[in-house]
C-alpha cells in the first residue's frame, strides 16, 4: 500500500519487518563473498524502509539500517569483555527526587564521611565507550554494550583526533566517557544526506552510534565525532582521589574532558548548576540531555559500589523534553 496510506502503527510494524531482513542481506553481502540477494531487490526494500521512516520519523530505530548510512555498519564486531563493569546512571526528573536522592545517599554514609561535596557534570548525549591502555599505549577501544561486553570499535576509534595514541605516563588503565557528534557537524551530515536523497539521522547520538560502526573507518574519519572522558575503572594508578581530581587527571594524561564541572558542597550549589546550565544549554556546542551528580570522594564511590546496573554514588538529572515551538501554539485563537 502507498505509504501516506498507512497510519503510523501499520508503518512501524511494516518497517521492524523490514529492518531485519536488510540488515541479514547486509551482512551477507559483506561477510560472505557472494550477496545472497540481487542488489535492485536490496535497493527496492531499502527505499521502501526510507518512504516508510521519512513519512513517520518517530518510527526509527537507532539500528535501522538507515541510521547506518556510509557504507554497512558490522552488525559482527568482535565483542570485548569489560573486567570491571560500565555501569549507566540512574535518573531523576525534579529536584525533589535529587533531594531525596541526596538525603538516602548521606543516610548510608558514616557520620564520619557524611558531609562529602558532589561532583556536578554535564550529562552529554553521546554514547559511552571504553579506551584500554596499556603502557601508556591505546590498544583497544570498544562500546558499553550490556556494561560487561561490548563491541570492538578499535579501529574507528582511532581516527579520532580527540583520542590520544599515547599517554604522558606508561599506565595501564580502562578509561571511560562519552563519544558524541557536536550539534553543527549533526547538522552539516544531515544536509548532505538530504540532498544525497538519503534519509536523515534523528539525533546527534544515533549518529554518532552509526558513525562507530561503520566498516570503512574513512567513514568515521569525516564524521567529525569527539570525546569527553569521565571515568576510570580502577583509580589505582592515578594520583587524585576525587572525581573531580579525576577530570583534571585524565586531561594532564591526554585525554579531552569537559571544562564545565563544579564541585558542589550542598544541594543548593547543585540547583545553581542545574539553573546555571538550564539556560545555557542551547548555546553549548554539544547536545547535553540533563546533568549528573557524583560523590566526590573516589574511596566513597567505591565503597558504596552499584547495584546491578547503576551506581549508588551517581545520579542523573533529567531535562524535560526540549518543548518544540510549533506555529500553532503561537496563533492567537481568540
Ligand atoms: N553522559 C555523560 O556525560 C556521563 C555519563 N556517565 C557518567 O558517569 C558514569 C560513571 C559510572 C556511572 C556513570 N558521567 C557522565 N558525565
Amino acid at each position: 500500500k502507498p505509504v501516506k496510506e498507512l497510519t503510523e502503527n501499520q508503518a512501524a510494524t511494516e518497517a521492524a519487518d523490514l529492518r531485519p531482513q536488510l540488515i541479514a542481506w547486509g551482512r551477507a553481502y559483506y561477510d560472505a563473498d557472494a550477496p545472497s540477494v540481487e542488489d535492485d531487490v536490496y535497493d527496492r526494500v531499502y527505499a521502501r524502509l526510507v518512504a516508510l521512516e521519512t513519512a513517520f520519523p518517530n518510527i526509527v530505530t537507532p539500528e535501522s539500517p538507515t541510521q547506518h548510512v556510509g557504507g554497512t555498519t558490522r552488525g559482527d564486531l568482535p565483542k570485548v569483555n569489560h573486567d570491571i563493569p560500565m555501569l549507566s546512571l540512574g535518573d531523576v526528573f525534579s529536584i525533589d527526587e535529587l533531594k531525596e536522592f541526596d538525603a538516602r545517599l548521606r543516610e548510608n554514609v558514616d557520620e564520619a564521611d557524611r558531609d562529602f561535596d558532589y561532583n556536578c557534570e554535564l550529562k552529554i548525549d553521546g554514547l559511552a565507550i571504553n579506551l584500554h591502555y596499556e603502557n601508556g599505549k591505546f590498544v583497544q577501544g570498544s562500546t558499553r554494550g550490556n556494561g560487561r561486553i561490548g563491541e570492538d570499535i578499535t579501529a574507528n576509534l582511532e581516527t579520532l583526533p580527540s583520542i590520544p595514541k599515547v599517554l604522558t605516563r606508561p599506565l595501564t588503565i580502562d578509561v571511560r566517557g562519552e563519544c558524541y557528534m557536536p550539534k553543527q557537524a549533526f547538522l552539516d551530515l544531515n544536509e548532505r544526506r538530504e540532498a544525497e536523497g538519503k534519509s536523515p539521522f534523528a539525533n546527534p547520538r544515533n549518529a554518532a552510534a552509526g558513525s562507530l560502526r561503520q566498516l570503512d573507518v574513512a567513514v568515521t574519519r569525516d564524521r567529525k565525532l569527539a570525546t569527553f572522558m569521565y571515568n576510570i575503572a580502577d583509580y589505582d594508578p592515578l594520583d587524585t582521589r576525587t572525581q573531580s581530581g579525576l577530570l583534571d587527571e585524565l586531561a594532564e594524561l591526554g585525554f579531552s574532558t569537559n571544562p564545565t564541572y563544579q564541585v558542589a558542597h550542598d544541594m543548593d550549589d547543585v540547583q545553581a548548576y542545574i539553573d546555571t546550565y538550564t539556560g545555557k544549554r542551547s548555546d553549548l556546542a554539544y547536545g547535553i540531555d540533563g546533568i549528573v551528580i557524583k560523590a566526590n570522594p573516589l574511596p566513597l564511590q567505591r565503597e558504596l559500589g552499584a547495584t546491578v546496573k547503576v551506581p549508588r554514588w551517581a545520579i542523573a538529572y533529567k531535562f524535560p523534553p526540549e518543548e518544540v515551538q510549533t506555529v500553532v501554539r503561537d496563533i492567537e485563537w481568540t
